[in-house]
Formats: structure tokens, sequence, C-alpha cells
């Protein structure tokens, strides 16, 4: 059972249900670099309740007032920030849930064909393990902080080749903003036209075309590397607005890396 939470509630992206008190629930954590996103399950399904925590603001005590009014029977929790994963699993571990962080190591509903397993981002992990068992081979694109191409063969039902990894749409859009005198910080939204009428528009030609230009292009290199035209999928923060014109990306699918954590943690329960 988990203490009262402290008044300030975090950011629901939706109300809490009124669920009975009484079901057990499967707590699921994506602790990436930018944003720390929380989701149940009961059994293999994942509810609507959300909460996302900006992972920069992640404390003991965000962390306990973004839990949700169930009874958490366990917690998986997939990080790519150490320390944040130790905080997250030490404030669930004092609430009494059990959990599983998820790695290389764990029970995974694929194999690894990879020189080094112990580097890859359990995130990545995360979203290849969310496609399995694959009848084609699949490339998942994660637009986040950094953005990441993960290679996943249909052999055995899915193994785990490898990626590429690029600055995230956020963080290109930044760094130019701060090593320069005279660009403002550009909103990331589709611009009306390629020839740009001002800074602003100019910047996000650059920053929205130009980045489709580099994921065609990695999607080109990675697919030729392949045996057989890969079915593509999109997730992350900014998959919406660069899928939406790319046909090439036949599934955009937000909840992606959740759908990995929960089968991973229902396979080290
Ligand atoms: N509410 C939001 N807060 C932060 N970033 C957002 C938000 N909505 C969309 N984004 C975009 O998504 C990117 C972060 O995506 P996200 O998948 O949350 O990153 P990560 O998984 O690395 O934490 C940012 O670069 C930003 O452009
Ligand atoms: C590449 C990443 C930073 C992506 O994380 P995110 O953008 O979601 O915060 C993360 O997967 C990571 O830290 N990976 C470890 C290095 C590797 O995968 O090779
Ligand atoms: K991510």
């Amino acid at each position: 059972m988990h203490q009262k939470r402290p008044g300030n509630r975090p950011l629901f992206l939706c109300p809490l249900p009124t669920f009975p008190y009484f079901l057990s629930i499967h707590l699921l954590i994506d602790n990436s670099n930018t944003r720390t996103k929380f989701a149940v399950a009961d059994d293999d399904r994942i509810l609507d309740w959300r909460a996302v925590i900006p992972t920069a603001e992640l404390s003991r005590e965000t962390i306990v007032a973004a839990l949700p009014e169930f009874i958490l029977e366990q917690a998986t929790i997939c990080s790519v920030v150490p320390l944040k994963a130790e905080l997250l699993e030490a404030t669930l571990n004092e609430l009494g849930i059990a959990t599983h962080v998820v790695s290389y190591q764990s029970r995974l509903p694929i194999s690894i064909d990879y020189p080094k397993p112990a580097q890859i981002g359990p995130d990545r992990l995360a979203n290849a393990a969310a496609l399995a068992p694959l009848q084609q081979s699949a490339i998942v694109i994660d637009f986040g902080t950094a953005v990441t191409f993960d290679v996943v063969s249909a052999t055995h039902g899915g193994t785990y080749l490898g990626g590429v990894i690029a600055p995230g749409l956020g963080a290109l859009r930044d760094d130019l903003h701060q090593r320069t005198a005279l660009l403002p910080r550009i909103d990331l939204n589709e611009p009306p036209s390629a020839i740009g009428k001002s800074t602003e528009h100019a910047m996000q030609v650059g920053a929205v075309i130009g980045y489709r230009g580099l994921i065609r292009e990695i999607l080109k290199a990675l697919t030729t590397e392949l045996p057989e035209t890969p079915q593509i999928h999109a997730t992350g923060g900014d998959a919406a607005l660069i899928a939406s014109k790319m046909p090439e990306i036949t599934q955009v699918n937000a909840h992606l890396t959740l759908e990995g954590i929960l089968k991973i943690g229902l396979l080290n329960a």
C-alpha cells in the first residue's frame, strides 16, 4: 500500500478512472531523457491512465505524487537515466512495490545479435520487444531526445540487430538557438512552404523538412542491409509531426515503448 500523496498532483493526461480500488495493477515506467512516462496495465492490457513528469523534475515527491490510486502489485522500469532509475526503484520499493528494471539481461521476447548487448538502451530493447513476434523485418524509429532507429529481423520471431542514433529534433532546435545570437527557439510545426518567409519559418523548414531528409537517408541505408523491405514503425514525442508526411512510415504508435515495457515486465514478474 502506498502513503497518502502530497497536494501537488502531477500533469495527468487523463482523469483517474473510477476503477475499483482492489484491482491490482502493473505500473509501467518509461524513464527517458526528456520525459518520464507512467502508465498502468491490468494483466496484458494497458489502461488509459497516464502521468508524465519531465525527467529533470523526477524526485521522491513528484514520483509519489504521480502514482495512481490503485494497489500497485509490481512495477517495470525502463530507464536510460541511471541515477533516475535508482531513485524510481528506491521510491517504489520503499512503498512495498516489487520492481523489475529492464536490461539486456531481462527475459525478452526477442533475441539479441549485437557484440555488446549491455550498451543497448533499454528503451530500444523495449521498442523492439513491442513488435515481437515478427513475421517481417522491422525498423522502429523513436523520435525522442535522440532519434533512434532499431532494426529487428524476423528470425526466431524477432532478433535485435542494432541501429542508429542521431540528435533528436528538439535537440537540433535547441542547439541552433543556443549557438547563435539571432536565431530564436522555434516551435516545431509544419512549415507552410519550403521557401521560408521569416527567420522562424526558415528554421522550421530546416528542422522539419530537413529532418525528414535525415530520416529518409538513414532508412534507405538500413533497408539496403536487410533481405526484405522492413515495416517501419515510429514512436516518440516528435513522431506524429515527422511521420505525417512520410508514407514510408507505416505505423505511428505513441505507446509502443510502454507496450514493450509491459511485455518484458510480464516475462520477468
Ligand atoms: N509535452 C512535451 N514535452 C516535451 N517534449 C515534447 C512534448 N510534446 C512533444 N515533444 C517533443 O518530443 C521530444 C521529446 O520526446 P520524448 O519521446 O518525450 O523524449 P524522450 O523519450 O527522449 O524523453 C521533444 O524533443 C519535443 O520536440
Ligand atoms: C539513445 C538514447 C539516448 C535514446 O533515449 P531517449 O532519446 O529516449 O532519451 C538511449 O537509448 C540510450 O541512452 N542508449 C544507450 C546507448 C545505446 O543505445 O547505444
Ligand atoms: K524514448
